[in-house]
């Protein structure tokens, strides 16, 4: 079984809280009121260049200098493609790059950023992956399921975002992710280790919840 598979059956709950919450679904149905999907796309612009810090940390945590390339990677895809996803989306709906840059970041995306930064400032690479996984592997997974169920039809206003997470380009890096999280707990990953691993993964779980319910609470 792969790492990442042991730790979403051990962290059952709080994964199908984040993968399956009601912003989730009103997404994929085309009923989450368009203030909600807005708000939660600027936040999580902000979000995302918090992450990208977070990942550049994975660079300098990297024991060789395989997973220091692995790692520049992730920084890369955040910085050219990730972040030009959000501008583009935003655009539709007449926001530009500087209102997303100059949004107040709101707690729940203070609290998910600084989290991941400080798990992996205070632990070690396997430490850090385990706080970054369920934003990676879950938004793959959300997507996939999405596309499967037919949401990213025609007239759903969210289709495009579906399409990015679905699409073969961020599968396949979600795959190369688990691959990389699954050789790092091959070479450190020890018995006594495992209850802190998982405790990491849950709780970043819980602050993609908390993400998520940020963009519902947004309606006036
Ligand atoms: C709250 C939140 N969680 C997860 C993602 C997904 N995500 C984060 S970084 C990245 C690129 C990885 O190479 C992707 C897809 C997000 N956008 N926002």
């Amino acid at each position: 079984m792969k790492f990442f598979e042991r730790l979403k059956a051990d962290a059952a709950p709080q994964w199908a809280g984040y993968t399956r919450h009601a912003f989730v679904k009103q997404l994929g149905d085309g009923t989450l009121p368009l203030e909600c999907f807005k708000h939660y796309l600027v936040q999580d612009y902000l979000f995302l260049i918090q992450f990208a810090r977070a990942y550049a940390l994975a660079v300098y945590k990297s024991p060789s200098l395989v997973d220091m390339r692995r790692s520049l990677e992730g920084v890369k895809a955040i910085l050219d493609v990730e972040l030009d996803l959000h501008v583009e989306l935003c655009s539709q709906w007449d926001m530009q790059r500087s209102d997303l840059e100059n949004a107040p970041e709101d707690t729940p995306t203070m609290a998910y950023t600084r989290f991941v930064l400080d798990a992996g400032m205070s632990g070690d690479l396997l430490d850090l992956q385990a706080a970054l996984a369920p934003c990676i592997l879950g938004y793959a997974e959300i997507g996939a399921r999405l596309k499967g169920e037919g949401a990213n039809r025609g007239d759903n206003p969210y289709g495009r975002w579906i399409e990015e997470y679905s699409g073969e380009q961020y599968q396949d890096v979600a795959q190369g992710f688990a691959d990389w999280f699954d050789d790092t707990a091959n070479q450190v990953l020890t018995g006594h280790r495992y209850p802190r691993v998982l405790s990491l993964f849950e709780k970043a779980c819980r602050l993609e919840s908390d993400f998520w319910q940020m963009g519902l609470n947004a309606k006036g």
